[in-house]
């Protein structure tokens, strides 16, 4: 007898098709002031729960981070993250930096005398003479500058090698110290190679898309993509420092702007149900650029994931609920082809099915997946898919089948569970579920027979 392609994914991801699965995934509870990790225990799962207080922005100490505003003009804020061994580094996140200012608080991090500033083609005329310049006014440092081809399918083996050999026609030395100029691709790609050059040298983030301010260049993911997989190929690496100047946000396409807000929703999602409000009270200002709007939702932000990143550096449980949507928003970026969705419009579109499937479990009422689609869509970002996608339930469960939170064979996933601000991460569920939320958004382009 043929087997279907929901069975062989089944098979392959599950066992038996028919066999009930058991959950392997952790137990994790984090609260505002006590944080308890464990990395081992089997059939249970993840719950993160944060309740903050919108008006504690400005001065809060929260497990995993502290925040302050610690300088005479407050043009910036500082929210630490707290790492094991001396690794702990700030976050600036500011505006209207003078010269002086950023070039002191940027060399401050800086300890070896020769700079390489990576960038890409769309970045380099905007912002890369600026920060090159800040660099050179140290003594004694000798800035070097790479340009890459801009999109996310550079995002790869292929164009990091030009990062290495740039490294070593140039003569950089493990004292030497790799510049993250640009949005997630350029940070992620950068980091990757600080990981592996000389088998680890310092980098320092300096995040320019909404992306990158609120997500990607903090927490030390670094990697490149495969064809056969999203980000598949990396290493965790801690940057020095991350050097946010939110007024690079003025030439930053709405588009991009936008793909950047699923990611705030999502914090917003898995445990931090004031900020889910404030972004219902408070998405047209954020679209709006509104610069206090913008410092808050990028702070919040990254005080959220500083915290998840403090308890659970890699991933060994709680971590992975910053992936809310995202092993069926990675399936959708790799199955479409690199760069054919910007990664916050697949995190977006694999929000709405992780809402969907959990709703379909029983696990959230309707209401959450409403406000849910609500907010998504007033932040103008994908709901479903077009009917031209090429997506189909056969793509859906290949790519998720190589999903990195596959255990044993078994796939895990983060769905919602209960009231706002929670989430579970987890294999244990039923999974008639899955295939019937992928059907439902193929059912529009390219379900098989239809
Ligand atoms: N490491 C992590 O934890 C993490 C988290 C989230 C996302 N990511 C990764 O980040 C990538 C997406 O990042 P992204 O959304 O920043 O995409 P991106 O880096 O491709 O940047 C988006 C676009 O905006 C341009 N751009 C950047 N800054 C600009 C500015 N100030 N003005 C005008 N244009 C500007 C870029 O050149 C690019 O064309 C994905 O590869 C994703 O996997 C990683
Ligand atoms: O920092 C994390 O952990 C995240 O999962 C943040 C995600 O938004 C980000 O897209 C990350 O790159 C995904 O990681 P991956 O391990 O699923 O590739
Ligand atoms: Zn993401």
């Amino acid at each position: 007898m043929m087997m279907s392609t929901t069975d062989a994914f089944l098979t392959t991801c599950y066992g038996t098709p028919t066999v009930p699965t058991v959950a392997t995934s952790v137990s994790t509870t984090l609260s505002t002031t006590t944080t308890s990790s464990s990395s081992s225990s089997s059939s249970s799962r993840i719950v993160s729960s944060l309740a903050v207080s919108t008006s504690s922005s400005s001065s809060t100490s929260t497990s995993g981070t502290s925040t302050n505003s610690s300088n005479n003009n407050n043009n910036y804020d500082i929210v630490q993250v707290e790492l094991s061994d001396g690794r702990d580094y700030p976050i600036y996140i500011g505006t209207s930096y003078s010269d002086e200012q950023a070039s002191s608080m940027l060399s401050s991090h800086i300890h070896g005398n020769k700079v390489l500033i990576v960038t890409n083609d769309k970045i380099a005329p905007m912002y890369l003479e600026k920060y090159q310049k800040l660099l050179s006014d140290q003594e004694g440092k000798d800035v070097f500058t790479l340009v890459l081809p801009d999109g996310e399918e550079y995002k790869s083996m292929e164009i990091l090698q030009r990062i290495l050999d740039k490294a070593l026609e140039e003569t950089l030395d493990r004292k030497c110290t790799f510049v993250a100029l640009g949005g997630g691709v350029i940070g992620d790609m950068v980091g990757f190679a600080a990981a592996i050059y000389q088998r680890g040298v310092n980098f320092i983030q300096i995040p320019t898309t909404v992306m990158a301010m609120v997500d990607s260049s903090v927490g030390g993911k670094t990697g490149v993509n495969h064809p056969l997989g999203k980000n598949m190929i990396g290493a965790f690496h801690q940057p020095q420092c991350v050097f946010i100047d939110t007024d690079t946000l003025s030439t930053l396409p709405d588009r991009e702007l936008q793909s950047g807000i699923a990611e705030i929703i999502k914090y917003g999602l898995i445990r931090d149900a004031a900020l889910f409000e404030w972004l219902e009270d408070n998405m047209d200002l954020l679209l709006a650029r509104d610069p206090s709007a913008t410092r808050y939702a990028v702070k919040r932000s990254c005080e959220n994931k500083a915290e998840v990143v403090k308890a659970d550096e890699k991933e060994a449980g709680l971590r992975a609920t910053l992936n809310l949507g995202h092993t069926f928003g990675h399936a959708i970026e790799s199955g479409s082809g690199y760069g054919t969705w910007l990664h916050g419009e697949a995190v977006a579109i694999g929000t709405a099915m992780a809402a969907t499937m959990s709703a379909e479990l029983g696990w959230i009422d309707s209401d959450l997946v409403q406000r849910t689609y609500r907010l998504l869509e007033k932040a103008n970002l994908p709901v479903e898919l077009p009917v031209d996608s090429p997506m189909d339930q056969a793509t859906f469960l290949k790519y998720m089948a190589a999903d990195k939170k596959v255990a044993n064979g078994q796939l895990r996933l983060i769905l919602l569970k209960g009231p706002l601000g929670n989430c579970v991460f987890t294999g244990d569920f039923d999974q008639t579920a899955m295939i019937q939320t992928i059907d439902e958004f193929v059912a529009e382009c390219c379900r098989p027979n239809s």
